[in-house]
């Protein structure tokens, strides 16, 4: 098998390792000969000394007319990442990516021209970085229902909600550090506005659910507006603060969102910390599992194109047969009772906590804390995120407040 690779940054350089690392073990296990023959990247120069540095092309042309069995798309983005993987396609070679950007928009599109074109797309890396859990989706739960999907699917948040919470780091501080780490996307916008986990949500949706949605039109969360003090808020409830990908169906509702969520410490989620990732799989058959391990960086994500490259040399087809029968309503707001952490900022704290316990029935509130900034943290349980709003605006209504903010609690 002839491979071009399209980038050779974090993602890339590390799969170029692992094909000369594992070029003996395919040879004696599958009888296949895996040979990187081309590397398309931007200003080749700076990689002039590396000693393969004769592999390197710089027009995509070349590779497209190339002997290549297999291009890896690593370039990170959509555009020219969709025409590249297009015309690759369409030239019979088959296509891994680890491009959640470009599966996201156009997915469904390229699995259908590898279709016609008889060869393969395969992204396993493009969700949860070096965990498989795109295949067993596929493949190993097929026999389920899938009534649920949790997960913590950007390391790169991960990473900085952990500094933030076990070393009072300081945002802008750990971001860097992500970046320095290879975590973060070129644009980290990506990362800390929830836009890569909203991605990734919507891919695991669709493969699991059979439901497509757009993942522009999902409620989306980031982190970049927790500051120390709802962190502190999420401790005093033994809690910590996740950044949590939602793919939820009750009876026919199908809630999908990205958003940070106040998880107890010491729950399966709550424990995942710094760049792993989690992803929690319901089905109504096999009930909870749960794929944990590195979601990011250089040679975790390697390892998971690595597997796709041998799914391609023992020519496994691509299944993807999903048993759902659901025609789910999409929720943009959480439709299911639950608990709420609420911040409330107030000219007149006192009048403000009277005016919450006539608003809200005084058996679901609790105040958490008074804060030294001269706000109070509550605790509302057992409603949903539309009545909590209603309330919430009844609240705005009476003058009083300057500011409010609210997280979803997970029990579980
Ligand atoms: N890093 C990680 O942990 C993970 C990354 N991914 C995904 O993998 C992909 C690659 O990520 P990563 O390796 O981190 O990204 P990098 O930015 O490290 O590498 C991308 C490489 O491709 C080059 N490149 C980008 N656009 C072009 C272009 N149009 N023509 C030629 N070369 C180009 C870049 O050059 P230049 O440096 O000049 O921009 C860079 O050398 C992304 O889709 C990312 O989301 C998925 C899982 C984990
Ligand atoms: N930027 C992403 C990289 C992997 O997809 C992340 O932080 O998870």
């Amino acid at each position: 098998m002839k491979i071009a690779l399209l980038g050779y940054g974090t993602v890339g350089s590390g799969v170029y390792d692992l094909v000369i690392k594992n070029r003996e073990k395919i040879r004696n296990k599958y009888n296949e000969d895996i040979e990187v023959i081309q590397i398309l990247d931007r200003n080749i120069d700076r990689f002039k000394d590396l000693a393969h540095y004769n592999v390197f092309v710089d027009s995509i042309d070349k590779i497209i007319n190339g002997k290549a069995d297999i291009v890896i798309e690593m370039l990170g983005g959509v555009n020219p990442a969709y025409d590249f993987v297009k015309k690759s396609l369409l030239s019979k070679k088959h296509v891994i990516t680890s491009n959640k950007d470009l599966i996201a928009e156009h997915g469904e599109e390229l699995r259908k021209i590898a279709r016609e074109s008889g060869v393969r797309i395969a992204y396993e890396a493009s969700v949860g970085g070096g965990i498989p859990v795109l295949k067993p989706l596929k493949e190993s739960l097929v026999g389920n229902d899938i009534l649920s999907i949790q997960a913590i699917i950007n390391g790169t948040t991960n990473f900085i909600l952990s500094k933030m919470y076990n070393e009072n780091m300081e945002y802008s501080k750990v971001l860097k550090i992500a970046q320095d780490m290879g975590f973060a996307e070129a644009d980290p916008t990506s990362d800390v506005k929830g836009y890569d986990a909203a991605r990734k949500i919507t891919i695991l949706t669709d493969l699991g659910l059979d439901f497509k949605i757009n993942w522009k039109d999902i409620y989306c969360e980031g982190i970049d507006n927790i500051d120390a003090q709802d962190i502190i808020n999420a401790k005093n409830l033994n809690s910590k603060i996740k950044l949590i990908a939602f793919s939820k169906a009750v009876d026919n509702k199908l809630y999908i969102a990205v958003r940070p969520v106040v998880v107890k410490a010491d729950s399966t989620l709550g424990k995942i910390d710094n760049e792993f990732n989690g992803v929690m799989i319901t089905g109504d058959s096999v009930g909870e599992v749960l794929f944990y391990g590195k979601g990011a960086g250089k040679y975790p994500t390697a390892s998971a194109v690595f597997g796709d490259i041998v799914d391609i040399i023992i020519n496994k087809n691509e299944s993807k047969i999903v048993l759902s029968k659901e025609n789910y309503e999409f929720t943009y707001k959480y439709p299911f009772k639950s608990d709420w952490l609420v911040r409330v900022d107030s000219d007149d704290i006192n009048k403000v906590t009277g005016k919450i316990f006539d608003i809200f029935s005084s058996n679901r509130v609790e105040i958490t804390s008074f804060l030294s900034s001269g706000e109070i943290a509550l605790k509302v349980s057992d409603i949903n995120e539309y009545e909590l709003e209603e309330n919430l605006l009844k609240l705005k209504e009476t003058g009083y407040l300057k500011a409010v903010k609210y997280f979803l609690i997970d029990n579980a």
